[in-house]
């Protein structure tokens, strides 16, 4: 009696509630209902690859506003196994992050190993890029391990086609990324609790792009991410795709646009109606000791900065910029210390999450086009 009721009451694992779309704009305004809260959309989600966000603990990530997390099935599933996270609990335990998190399916990943794989119809055989064991992923099995991992939201198995690809390449990659969505749906245990979002693919092209997105969103989910962008294509043709993709996207559903990005993509794919992003980008960039500042990109490791005892942003109240110099995060990048690498992902992740928050406030306010304008004045000089 309990499950019928359960299931009744919660047909999807994450509901979507559309508070305001933009009257300048396609930005949207949404709230995310998951099972571990609610999260404010548009987002930008931390990437945490490895069970973990570079350099951070939970405590930093919630300090500087991370409402919910990214991590990956092919590297969890390759190292330490999804069966031993399973066994610990669940991923969120076994990490001790108690808010969502949402995992990629391992589609990208695998065919980001290039030649050590092979694609077919029953999924996708490849290397470990660990020891060159031979391994088999499948809609199957990558449902199967984010089921054993717990993730609130969990990817389908897709096929990302690289930058450029044919058209007949792009035609039959899509059409089999359908079918294994299907498969992924019929594989997945746990509806009710986790949220499968099925994955738009297309590559460059107008018409695939729109069969694709017929096809995925004839799949009644709980929502959907365009894949296959951000993939080395010109950023004015990844606004193109997104300009005639997302108007075929359900309005009630979150979209989700993988792989994106840096300040410019962010805003650019909130005012096409994108709720939902993520990139290694600011983590990474802050492990080799570039930031992202309200003044633009600042390389600390730059020697004009060896001497500079102001703060890395006058303009930013993180715990970075509220206690250190850019000579000091200098000092710390040049001789590769951890802290450096600490201090820089604490500045660039709170600076990208307080972008989302000032997005989100002036989708309220109606005035993002201004918002937009005046942020790319300060931070790209144009
Ligand atoms: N630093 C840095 C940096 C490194 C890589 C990137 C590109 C990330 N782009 C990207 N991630 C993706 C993940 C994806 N996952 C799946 N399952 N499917 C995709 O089509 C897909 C497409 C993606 N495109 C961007 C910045
Ligand atoms: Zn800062």
């Amino acid at each position: 009696m309990i499950e019928k009721d359960y299931e009744r009451k919660y047909m999807y694992a994450v509901r979507y509630e559309l508070i305001k779309t933009c009257k300048q704009t396609g930005a949207r305004l949404g709230r995310l209902h998951t099972p571990h809260g609610v999260i404010e959309t548009p987002i930008f989600m931390p990437v945490g690859t490895q069970a973990t966000v570079k350099a951070m603990t939970p405590e930093e990530l919630k300090d500087i506003g991370s409402q919910i997390i990214l991590s990956n099935t092919y590297h969890l599933y390759m190292r330490p196994g999804h069966d031993l996270i399973e066994r610990a609990g669940g991923l969120h335990k076994f990490m001790n992050w108690d808010k969502p998190i949402l995992t990629d399916s391992g589609g990208f990943q695998v065919f980001s190993l290039g030649p050590l794989r092979k694609i077919k119809e029953e999924g996708v055989e490849f290397r470990s890029h660990l020891d060159g064991s031979k391994h088999f992923l499948s809609p199957e099995k990558a449902t199967e391990i984010q089921n054993a991992l717990g993730s609130d939201i969990i990817m389908a198995f897709d096929e990302c086609a690289p930058y450029p690809a044919d058209r007949q390449y792009v035609k039959n990659s899509l059409e089999r990324t359908t079918r294994w969505l299907e498969r992924c749906k019929a594989a997945h245990k746990y509806p009710e609790r986790q949220a499968l979002f099925g994955i738009v693919q297309g590559g460059m092209y107008k018409e695939l792009r729109e069969q694709s997105a017929r096809e995925i969103t004839a799949i009644d989910l709980p929502g959907y991410a365009i894949g296959g962008l951000s993939v080395g294509e010109p950023k004015e043709m990844m606004y193109e795709v997104l300009d005639y993709t997302v108007p075929l996207l359900p309005e009630d559903k979150p979209r989700y646009l993988m792989g994106v990005g840096s300040p410019d993509d962010l805003l650019e794919g909130v005012l096409r109606g994108i709720d939902m992003f993520d990139c290694v980008l600011p983590t990474r960039i802050a492990r080799n000791g570039t930031a992202m500042t309200s003044q633009g990109k600042v390389v600390v490791r730059n020697a004009s900065y060896a001497e500079d005892f102001t703060s890395l942003d006058p303009e930013c109240d993180c715990y970075t910029c509220r206690n250190y110099t850019k000579a000091y995060l200098r000092h710390l990048i040049k001789c590769n210390e951890i802290l450096g690498a600490r201090l820089l992902t604490i500045h660039n992740l709170h600076f990208l999450l307080k972008l989302m928050e000032n997005v989100r406030e002036a989708i309220r306010e109606d005035r993002l086009l201004d918002y937009k304008k005046d942020f790319f004045e300060k931070y790209y000089g144009k």
